[in-house]
């Protein structure tokens, strides 16, 4: 037998940092999860039980923290990177590591109209992610994501004109319920250093922005043919906006309504376009991916 992959490190690494700013008094939070594997010349670790070349989980937990502390932790991207590039310039032998960010939601909380100072709510549990591969030899490669932000429209969707043949028993609709948990993604181009990647910075926080309000708008505003249609639109707006992006990928699941026929009682009329009390459905749903590219 030989090691044909290997990667280690911790997960699940919470941590929250704050930001007081003297000035105005106003502090500001934030909380992520963190995920952090390490590659390089780690196989004897595996296959002979040398435990010279292991960098201790718990170390590098304690490294998350005290990059943390260290350097900014907003926008993701580029705390992401610090940490990865740390383990490569302090452990010849560490080749690559593998960094997940999750950014969990704390939304100021305004109060009378204005922003409460150091108060905030978990306005859902969307979450902006960041999977990062910092390599010695490939360099900076991020992926940045949207996660977990439910979207329904409650018109505004058709699907008809699908196959028709002796499987298919869904009815043509040219006006239905649209559910879905949005994810979406957006890969940067390769950065060669953090340098590169701190050098503009604010290109990370702007294509956050910009892919959040582009999904919820093309989302409310597209007389939806399809979800396919919706979402290649949304990735065509993205890859606009944000130049050094080069793929923008969605995957969504259809989270069906079904309508209630309730006929049976009185002779309600509940379907078609008398329809208005319908049944969420928790499973099956559509489920469905593309990824674009610059052209
Ligand atoms: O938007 C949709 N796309 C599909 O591929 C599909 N299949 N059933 N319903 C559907 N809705």
């Amino acid at each position: 037998a030989r090691l044909a992959a290997a990667r280690y490190g911790k997960d699940n690494v919470r941590v929250y940092k704050v930001h007081k700013d003297e000035a105005t008094g106003t502090q500001s939070v934030t909380e992520m999860t963190v995920c952090c594997l390490l590659e390089g010349q780690i196989e004897t670790s595996y296959t002979e039980a040398d435990n010279g070349v292991v960098v201790a989980t718990d170390s590098i937990k304690n490294t998350i923290y005290i990059k943390a502390k260290e350097h900014p932790v907003n926008p993701p991207e580029l705390y992401a990177a610090h940490l990865g590039q740390h383990f490569l310039d302090k452990y010849p032998h560490i080749n690559v590591a593998n960094i997940k960010v999750i950014v969990h939601r704390w939304t100021r909380i305004n109060i009378d109209g204005k922003p409460h100072p150091h108060s905030f709510y978990r306005d859902g549990n969307e979450t902006r992610n960041v999977e990062a591969r910092i390599s010695r030899e490939a360099g900076i490669e991020l992926k940045s994501a949207i996660q977990g932000l439910s979207v329904l429209k409650s018109t505004g969707s058709a699907f008809h004109g699908f196959v028709r043949d002796e499987y298919t028993t869904l009815g043509e609709t040219w006006d239905r319920i649209l559910s879905t948990d949005v994810d979406a993604t957006w890969t940067w181009k390769t950065f060669a250093t953090v340098a590169d990647v701190e050098k503009g910075v604010e290109r990370f926080d702007q294509a956050f922005d910009a892919a959040r309000n582009i999904t919820l708008k093309t989302f409310a505003e597209d007389e939806s043919a399809s979800v396919q249609n919706t979402m290649y639109k949304m990735c065509e707006e993205i890859l606009e906006k944000a130049a050094e992006v080069e793929l923008v990928g969605y995957s969504l699941p259809n989270k069906h309504y079904f309508e209630v026929d309730l006929s049976w009682h009185k002779g309600y009329k509940n379907t078609g376009k008398d329809a208005e009390v319908y049944a969420p459905q928790s499973g099956p749903n559509g489920l469905i991916k593309c990824e674009v590219a610059r052209s």
